[in-house]
């Protein structure tokens, strides 16, 4: 298999256990109270589960999502209230406020919300669970069931003693006389950390209604960002500037302390607009640390151009500063990249082979525009002439877990995701660990949760409200999310150079893949035909033309890599994205009847069979051996028909013609290797050319470009040499 292939899912089997889950609401309790929970009774469970928890290696590692219901869209002016700004903290004057005693089982309280306080920490199971009792007196058991913390387990849980609100809360049985509060979207909670100096001294403030002076505030923000708590020092300084309205100077510097502390949580746009709005208009030369956080700021969000004449303004009231002339320099490299796509990839192929996955290079998007194309939805469009081998576009990931991993370690130690909407599980360990990057992300960024709702989720019902802020959130739907990924991620190499080398076997870990999202390479359309492939450095998509494109012309790649038998090919196009594929390729194979496509498909699975009984690759292949799938292949090439297949590729022949390349490369017969070069090339669609030994004629128009036919190219080459003959 190709290593570019897309993302896709495999429908598996369900356990019972999990059946359970999905039909719970079948059990005909919506609508009745759920039982008393016992205080004590629950506190015990919890702390053998935080036990457990530590004792991590006793945890499932899988998760679950169920079927979907959107998140609460509406303002309730709660989470606001609770969270943002801190000081409004008014919890018991709310008219569309429950407490947990009135929760319903199976019942989505929509319109209305509830808050209470954490009496434990969480612990993980196949979610992050936490205990909470409100004002009432009532406890109740709540699932953060999109938050699994699969780095660090403290990282995400609640501490002891926080306050909590949770907008139309969903209470859910949970087995036998138990019932939980089960959260799936991230904008449907609010958490004010009981572990946060800051939040202890807003709720006093909020409760007692004590004054808090604009001094006071300044100090608390200083101590919370020591302390790293970046967002509640942004709260702390919000107070601070609004409780000074006189003092000019003293709102200036607290500006520019909540920008360092919105940088330092990468909260970019307003970083920059609040230490933007610090400087004076005649550049006093204490504007030179703002104008450096501005530039750093504009440069984070990809705004090179601006982040230049920032860092410019800087240098102008502080010339000697290194940092800022090296800042300077970077963004100059970067402006170059995203104009002119002039790139130095070269300089970070080592880097990447020694672990560093995310680079730092600029897209490059100016030769594409998204439009409308007819029978697709939108698709990627040429703004200019491309020539063959022309990069067509660069992007970096929006999100790519560091997890690459072969086709044989899917392990079991990795975090799995069933998806009871799609009744599919994960099948690569990166994809659980990338839906809660993205939800994360996309939780974090107004903008980037735009640009990333905008992108295609299939048949999923949208409320139309996703990526909007309500009530101080951004509104994320995880089942949206994770419909999304489904459709618009990609399999990745750490390094696609890699694949080139021939002494790169598919299992070794140079072929590892993990799974990212590019957003605007997503806009891309399928076709078997292509004409244009892409590959990886890292976080780095580069996509080149293969062949000539002209302006206005579709871009399209291939999903999937291109083995496939065509009815497999044609079911899995259906499933995976709901299309049946037109192009050239796929046309000309839906002419030949099923019969004998379904005999073709027999014949290739006799021939992997021979080839898995040599032991599949690797050296020691006896000459019968060879010769068996010689002849295995040339009944395969017969079963192909001249007035179907003359012109077009014939993906089936490919992979024999390539073991067969490589076998005799083992044993050094070069006019054998030029042979089955050749024929690889001819199978890929590169027909209607010359080659021979002294030119080597390529129909580009017709031919699929990818690693497999560069390495049957370098291979032809290189047997060229060896036969002494030009090339
Ligand atoms: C990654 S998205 C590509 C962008 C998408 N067309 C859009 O409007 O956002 C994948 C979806 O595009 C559509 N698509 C891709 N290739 C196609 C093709 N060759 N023919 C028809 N639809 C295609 C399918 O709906 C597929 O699920």
């Amino acid at each position: 298999m190709s290593s570019s292939s897309m993302d896709t899912v495999n429908s598996c089997e369900l356990s019972p256990e999990q059946h359970e889950v999905i039909y719970e609401d079948s059990l005909g309790l919506e609508g009745q109270t759920p039982p008393k929970q016992v205080k004590e009774d629950l506190l015990r469970v919890h702390t053998r589960n935080l036990d457990l928890a530590k004792k991590s290696k006793y945890l499932r590692k899988d998760f679950v999502l169920p079927a979907a219901y959107s998140p609460c869209t509406a303002s309730l002016d709660t989470l606001q209230k609770v969270c943002y700004p801190y000081y409004a903290v008014r919890y018991n004057t709310e008219s569309n406020q429950i407490s947990l005693f009135d929760l319903r089982l199976g019942t989505h309280h929509r319109g209305c919300f509830i808050t209470a306080r954490t009496i434990t920490s969480s612990y993980l199971s196949t979610s992050l669970i936490t205990i909470l009792e409100d004002d009432t007196g009532t406890v109740a058991r709540l699932i953060q069931a999109y938050q699994l913390p699969f780095t660090s387990f403290t990282k995400s849980s609640i501490p002891i003693n926080s306050t909590i609100a949770i907008k139309e809360p969903c209470c859910q049985f949970n087995g036998k006389d138990d019932w939980v509060i089960r959260v799936d979207h991230p904008s449907d909670i609010a958490v004010l950390g009981g572990d946060d100096e800051a939040v202890a001294m807003i709720v006093e403030f909020a409760d007692g209604g004590k004054e808090i002076s604009a001094m006071k505030w300044k100090e608390a923000g200083d101590r919370a960002y020591l302390g790293g708590k970046f967002l509640s020092a942004v709260e702390c300084y919000t107070q601070a500037i609004d409780n000074s309205a006189s003092d000019q100077a003293f709102q200036k510097a607290v500006l520019r302390k909540r920008a360092f502390a919105n940088l330092t949580a990468k909260c970019f746009q307003v970083a920059k607009g609040d230490v933007l709005a610090s400087c004076s208009d005649d550049h006093e030369p204490s504007d030179e640390k703002a104008y450096f956080c501005a530039g750093r700021a504009a440069y984070e969000l990809g705004l090179y151009t601006e982040s230049k004449q920032h860092f410019e303004k800087a240098l102008q009231l502080k010339p000697s500063d290194l940092k800022t002339q090296k800042e300077l320099q970077r963004v100059q490299t970067r402006t170059l990249e995203s104009e002119q796509g002039m790139y130095d990839f070269a300089s970070t192929v080592n880097s990447v082979k020694t672990g560093q996955v995310h680079l730092d290079y600029a897209d490059f998007v100016s030769n594409t525009k998204i439009r409308e194309s007819p029978g697709k939805g939108r698709g990627l469009f040429a703004t200019k002439d491309i020539h063959r081998g022309e990069i067509v576009m660069v992007e970096r990931a929006f999100c790519l877990p560091d997890l690459y991993t072969s086709d044989q370690d899917q392990g079991d130690g990795e975090l799995g995701m069933w998806n009871f909407n799609t009744n599919s599980k994960t099948r690569r360990p990166a994809q659980a660990p990338l839906f809660i990057d993205l939800l994360r992300k996309v939780s974090e960024d107004e903008g980037e949760a735009k640009r990333f709702f905008d992108l295609d989720g299939g048949g999923y019902i949208r409320t139309g409200k996703e990526g909007e802020v309500v009530d101080g959130a951004v509104v994320v739907d995880s089942f949206l999310v994770e419909a999304t990924r489904l459709l618009n991620t990609f399999s990745c190499p750490r390094l696609s150079l890699d694949l080139l080398n021939p002494k790169t076997s598919f299992n070794s870990s140079s072929s590892a893949l993990s799974t990212g999202l590019w957003v605007h390479a997503a806009y891309i359309n399928h076709s078997c035909t292509p004409n244009a492939i892409r590959s990886f450095l890292g976080s780095i998509m580069v996509i080149r033309s293969t062949r000539f494109v002209s302006k206005g012309e579709e871009i399209l790649h291939q999903y999937r890599a291109s083995n496939a038998k065509f009815l497999k090919r044609k079911e899995i196009f259906e499933q995976n994205w709901g299309f049946t594929c037109s192009c050239r390729l796929c046309t000309a194979e839906s002419k030949s009847s099923r019969e004998r496509h379904e005999e073709r498909a027999r014949l290739v699975d006799k021939l992997k069979k021979e080839v898995m009984r040599s032991g599949g690759n690797g050296t020691g292949v006896s000459m019968a051996r060879i010769k068996s799938v010689e002849k295995l292949t040339r009944k395969l090439d017969m079963l192909h028909e001249p007035e179907i297949y003359d012109g077009i590729p014939r993906l089936l022949l490919i992979h024999p013609c390539i073991w067969l390349m490589e076998r005799y490369r083992e044993r050094g017969e070069w006019e054998m290797i030029v042979r089955y070069a050749g024929d690889v090339l001819r199978n890929f669609g590169f027909v209607g050319g010359l080659i021979n030994a002294s030119r080597l004629g390529l129909n580009y128009e017709k031919g699929i470009m990818n690693t497999e036919a560069m390495r049957a190219l370098t291979a032809m080459c290189e047997g060229h040499r060896k036969l002494g003959e030009r090339v």
